[in-house]
């Protein structure tokens, strides 16, 4: 059988430890995703769900316990084998799109890939025909400031998947939307999971879309547990 592409073993985190204000997030949370699985998030605000996520994918480092992305043990790799590993496996997407206001939407997508090594006319031509994808091939040259805010996330997804990861993180993606608009982007953004045939977590407190992923994990009292 082929490795997952995320195992949590026993994570741990905590803020301020040893101190009198320290917070216990996570206590020893645990899961697997195998490849192509969509798993749904389901936290109360302020269970750790970021922390999770950050964790998950290599931005932040557990306390105690173990990351492995589709088969290698990261949690106490060197910062720069961590981060080669982020870009060439790891997509995110949070609530707020977070696109550089300066560059097009087209740039914003080649901006990783250039970061990852790609030559300009090959990174412009991705971001081309990821944006036909999404609908959005006639607003390849409009600035983030010219889109409506589901265009915005629409044009965060490509970039999460401009540099093709196996694994996609999500944060609360359509969480900044109305929710007519939310239900069409979320759409958008499982069908781009879906036929990249990519792994996803995705943190939403929708019970509705997370009722359209394979599986639900809800994170409790700082461990992981199936819905
Ligand atoms: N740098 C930090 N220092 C101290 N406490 C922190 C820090 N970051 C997070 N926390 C605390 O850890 C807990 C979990 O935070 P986290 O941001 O992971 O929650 P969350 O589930 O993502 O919340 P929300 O859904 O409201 O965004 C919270 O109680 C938060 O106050």
């Amino acid at each position: 059988m082929s490795d997952p592409i995320l195992r949590l073993d026993g994570l741990e985190k905590g803020y301020n430890r040893g101190k009198p204000n320290e917070v216990l997030v996570l206590r020893g949370a645990s899961a697997v995703i195998a490849p192509g699985e969509v798993v749904g998030l389901i936290a109360p605000s302020g269970a750790g769900k970021s922390t999770l996520l950050h964790i998950a994918g290599l931005l932040d480092t557990p306390d105690a316990g173990e990351v492995s992305i589709a088969g290698s043990a990261m949690a106490r790799a060197s910062d720069r084998a961590r981060t080669a590993a982020r870009r060439a496996l790891v997509g995110f997407v949070y609530q707020f799109h977070h696109l550089l206001p300066e560059f097009s939407a087209a740039e914003n997508i080649a901006v990783p890939q250039l970061a990852h090594g790609a030559a300009k006319p090959e990174a412009m031509a991705r971001a081309q025909s990821l944006l036909d994808k999404v609908g959005l091939a006639a607003r390849a040259d409009h600035r983030p400031a010219a889109l409506s805010g589901g265009e915005q996330q629409r044009v965060a997804f490509c970039r999460a998947l401009a540099n093709a990861p196996r694994l996609l993180l999500a944060d609360e993606p359509t969480g900044n939307l109305d929710p007519e608009t939310s239900d069409a982007v979320f759409a958008v953004l499982m069908t781009l999971v879906r036929e990249t045939g990519m792994s996803a977590l995705i943190a939403t407190h929708n019970h509705d879309l997370a009722a359209r992923m394979d599986r639900v994990l809800r994170l409790e009292q700082g461990i992981l547990v199936d819905s």
